[in-house]
Order: structure tokens, then sequence, then C-alpha cells
């Protein structure tokens, strides 16, 4: 049986209305889910309530949504599948071949111990920095990241706090956990009464319908860094004499890959006549991925569409069967 919990930071912000897609996230793979997986036994997993709302949010009443259940085959291409048990001998039956969800709040950091994987939401990402460091969740949060390297999303905000670098930053400085070899701009979309919504093309959904996104004081990806080193990674031995040293070994930090443009946004903002595509532009880059790092613009907690959720359940659970059969020797 694989416990995997996933945790929402819980400081400030949009928290709640990502428990909410989460758990909506696993309903709708237990409705996709025709054929039960080899692994069958299972266990209950029900969800807790959220606790705290920020004042934007509303706990969604619990449904049969927050009591569900997932199984990940440990199998070489990590076929997942999930299921409700239905009965009780399936409920107090274990194997090793099994994954138990349990979504929780994280305010401190004996909370973030117990995650396999977190989200950092939208809100307000200086004064989640600061209530980091006053609660002393900074260095865990870096060391989640950085060092344990446990999947990690950040919406807005998230990705602020996600990334290396961040131009308009408050005047006294602004921490930041970093994980993304990206330089943010925050608020580069322009000021709460500016912000807007978007159809978006998101390919690695592998879905033709357009993703409603909100984009709420957005920041946007300005600069794709060249990558830092891993804290794994070591330097090479000191040359004799004074001789010449190679370069640093090689990170094996995997590159910036970019999931999302906002296509137009940032030329229409300055010239409403003329659009990005008109000018043959890319667009904006509002999603990146670096790794177990997954950072998006924009806030698909807000919206009630649960795909970007499920895809990135789908990634945690991938990444915890490649830990598992990594860990068996497999
Ligand atoms: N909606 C948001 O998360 C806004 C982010 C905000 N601009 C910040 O810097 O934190």
């Amino acid at each position: 049986m694989t416990n995997l919990t996933v945790g929402v930071l819980a400081l400030q912000g949009a928290f709640v209305e990502h428990l909410k897609l989460l758990r909506q996230a696993a309903d709708d793979w237990l409705r996709q889910q025709h054929e039960p997986s080899t692994a069958t036994a299972t266990t209950t997993a029900p969800g807790s309530s959220p606790q705290g709302a920020s004042p934007s949010s509303h706990a969604s009443p619990h449904t049969d949504a927050d009591r569900w259940n997932a199984d990940a085959d440990a199998d070489a291409d990590a076929h997942i599948s999930i299921r409700k048990p239905n009965t009780d001998e399936e409920r107090t039956t274990t194997t090793t071949d099994l994954t138990h969800f349990t979504f929780l709040e994280v305010r401190t950091p004996p909370e973030l111990v117990r995650c396999d994987a977190l989200i950092l939401p939208g809100g307000e990402s200086t004064s989640i920095s600061l209530i980091a460091v006053r609660t002393g969740l900074l260095v865990p949060l870096r060391e989640f990241v950085k060092v344990a390297q446990k999947p990690v999303w950040g919406t807005c905000a998230g990705l602020i706090l996600l990334a290396e670098s961040a131009n308009e930053t408050k005047a006294t400085g602004q921490e930041l956990i970093g994980g993304l070899d990206v330089r943010v701009q925050r608020n580069y979309f322009g000021r709460q009464v500016e912000s807007f919504e978007a159809e978006l093309h998101l390919p690695f959904l592998q879905d033709a319908h357009p993703f409603h996104s909100v984009f709420i004081r957005a920041p946007v990806v300005e600069k794709v860094l060249s990558p830092t080193t891993t804290p794994g990674s070591v330097p090479p031995p000191s040359g004799e004499d004074g001789a010449k040293q190679a370069p640093p070994r090689q990170s094996t930090k995997p590159p910036v890959e970019i999931l999302g443009r906002l296509p137009g946004r940032a030329k229409s903002i300055r010239d409403k006549t003329t659009t990005a595509e008109d000018l043959g532009e890319d667009g904006d880059i509002i999603a990146v991925r670096q790794g177990n790092v997954f950072g998006t613009a924009f806030h698909p907690e807000l919206t009630g569409d649960g795909r970007i959720h499920r895809w990135w359940l789908g990634e945690v659970m991938k990444a915890k069967v490649e830990q598992v059969s990594a860990s068996r020797g497999v």
C-alpha cells in the first residue's frame, strides 16, 4: 500500500479552491475508470474538510468525490487506474501496488514533511514568503523542491515563489523558494482591475478543448535562465599548481520546458490593434515545467476545470511509482 499525500500550502491565497479541484480531479478519474486495474484492493480515503478558507474561498460541501481511492500499478509504463472499493473486504485488503491519496493543508514544517507533492496557490507572493519565513517554512520548502525534488506546482503567486529570479519584487526584497530556472516578472499583465480571462491551448493536456483561464495580477515568464546546478552536483577536484580547472561538473537538472503560451496578450495590452500573432510572435510564456517543478501564471483553480489538476495528479502518481520502483531496485 502506497500512501500518497498531496499538500496545498495554506499560508494565504486560494488554497481551498485547489483542494476542491484536487478532489474533483480524483472524482473525474473515478468516473472515467470503467476497467478496474489488475491491482484491485484499496481502502477509503476521505478528504479532510478544508479549514481557514481565504476570503474569496468557499469550501465545497463534501460529496462522494471526497471519498475515493487511487490504485497505481507499479509496472514499467506507470499505468494508473482508480476505482472505488466495492466491498468491506476490499477496504481492508492492501497490497504494495496501491496508492492511497490524502489531501491536506500545509502550514507547518511537520505538515510539509508528510507530503509527497505540494501545490503553492495564487494569492500574494510577498505575503506568502513573509509568512513562510516567520513560520520557519521557507528553508523546508526549498529542501522539498530542490533537495528532495518532490513534485511541486505553483499557480500565479506560487509560480513567482518557484522562480529562481523575479522582477518587480517588493522594494525591501522578497524571498523566493526557487527551483525553476526562469525569471518572472510580477504583475506583468497589469493591476487587479486589468484581470482578464483567456482560452488557452495547452498541448500537454492532449485535449482539443481550450482551457478557460483567469489571469489576476499575473506574472509572466520573461526569460528561461541557464540551468542552476542541482544540490547534489559537486565541483571537480582542484587542479595542481594552480592549473586551470575544468568547468563545474555538468548539472543534471533537466531543461525548462515551455508548456503554454498566451498569444497576443502582451502586445494587445500596449497596442489594442496589433496582436502578437500579427507580428509573428510566439506569445507570452505562461506555463513551464522543469523536472519536478511545474508553474502556471494563471489560476486553473478558479474556473472549476479540473483537467490540469487531473494531469498533475497523474504526474505525481508516476513520480511515486518511479520512486517506489527505484527503491525496490526494479
Ligand atoms: N493572483 C496572484 O497570485 C497574483 C500574484 C501577485 N501579483 C504576486 O506578486 O504575488
